[in-house]
């Protein structure tokens, strides 16, 4: 029986869940929260939902990763999410302790699993995920970068008044401050972005995309973004596990936070870059051509994870 499992049965898990219920992939989806009855309800709240979207996944709600059974895939997404005024930093002690103790957890009762942390700060969390299970680093990737190349291509659309399938742009780095939108992959209509809006647009359409999750924060005034969030970790989950949507294409680039190994001349530490997915994990890290300048960008927003890290 296929089976994946998402910790943390909130906002961004019960998005995750509903996406990951709805592709009709695995047998079983199963929410793990240990707020009451919290999991449970959501999972029947989804389970009502399936007639309406025509899917018949069974849907589970438990308490414990323990009780969710092993699994192929597992999100984690369980801790503290920002409230106005608090940056993603702010989130590390509560959160590293919270993630630490489920991915240990995990790693006793779904040893081969690839797991894909969303909790923030999610650059630490998932070298705390890795080092806390020992799993490979192929099957310990954090969600960011889909996240944010989403939100550039989304706010770009609607600036050039294009399709979002027009837009094609890649976001690397770190999840916040030091994102790097190379400019030298943006496209829009296979055109490159800069020949079709100005250079203090695009500057400006970088910037909102990287302050995206803030600007939600501010609006909601209580928790933070949750449907792009839990639609991106759900996808993630999909392009590996072969359960393809509409708008998913089956070995595409995308941006995640992986280990490299020498890429881009970094090594070690988790940072955000291009990558294609497979049934286990990270299948490819992706080397694209980046001026020096990206180069340069990402290169010092490794050097600022890894130095957040240490510090942790
Ligand atoms: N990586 C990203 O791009 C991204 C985007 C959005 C949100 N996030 C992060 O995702 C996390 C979840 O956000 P949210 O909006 O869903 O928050 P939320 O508060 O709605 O949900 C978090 C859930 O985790 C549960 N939880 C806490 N400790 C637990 C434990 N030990 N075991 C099981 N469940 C536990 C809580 O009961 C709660 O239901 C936050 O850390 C947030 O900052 C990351």
């Amino acid at each position: 029986m296929s089976r994946v499992t998402v910790i943390g049965a909130g906002n961004v898990g019960t998005i995750a869940g509903m996406s990951l219920a709805a592709s009709g992939r695995f047998d079983e989806v199963v929410l793990v929260d240990n707020a009451g009855g919290r999991a449970a309800g959501i999972a029947l709240d989804i389970t009502h939902s399936g007639p309406l979207l025509g899917f018949s996944t069974r849907v589970r709600g438990e308490r414990t990763v323990a009780e969710a059974g092993a699994s192929e895939y597992v999100i984690i997404t369980a801790g503290r999410a920002r409230t106005p005024g608090m940056g993603r930093a702010d989130l590390v002690g509560v959160n590293a302790a919270i993630v630490g103790d489920l991915a240990a957890q995990v790693a006793q009762v779904s040893p081969g699993a690839v797991i894909v942390v969303v909790t923030n700060p999610v650059d630490e969390m998932t070298q705390h995920v890795q080092a806390v299970t020992g799993f490979p680093t192929e099957r310990v990737i954090g969600m960011a970068g889909l996240l944010d190349s989403a939100r550039f291509r989304a706010l770009t659309a609607l600036e050039a008044k294009v399709t979002n399938e027009e837009v094609s742009a890649i976001a690397l780095g770190s999840h916040g401050d030091e994102m790097v939108l190379p400019l030298s992959q943006a496209t829009i209509d296979g055109r490159p972005i800069l020949d079709v809006l100005d250079a203090d647009t695009v500057d400006g359409l970088v910037d909102r995309a990287r302050n995206s999750g803030g600007e939600v924060v501010g609006l909601l005034g209580n928790g933070s973004a949750f449907v792009a969030p839990g639609t991106s970790a759900a996808r993630m989950v999909l392009d590996m596990a072969g359960g393809f949507g509409r708008s998913a294409v089956a070995g595409e680039t995308i941006s995640a936070t992986v280990a490299p190994s020498g890429q881009y001349g970094i090594d070690g530490g988790y940072v955000g870059l291009p990558v294609r997915l497979g049934p286990t994990g990270v299948a490819e890290i992706v080397e694209l051509d980046l001026s020096d300048d990206e180069l340069t960008q990402l290169r010092s927003a490794a050097a600022a994870i890894a130095e957040r890290v240490s510090a942790m």
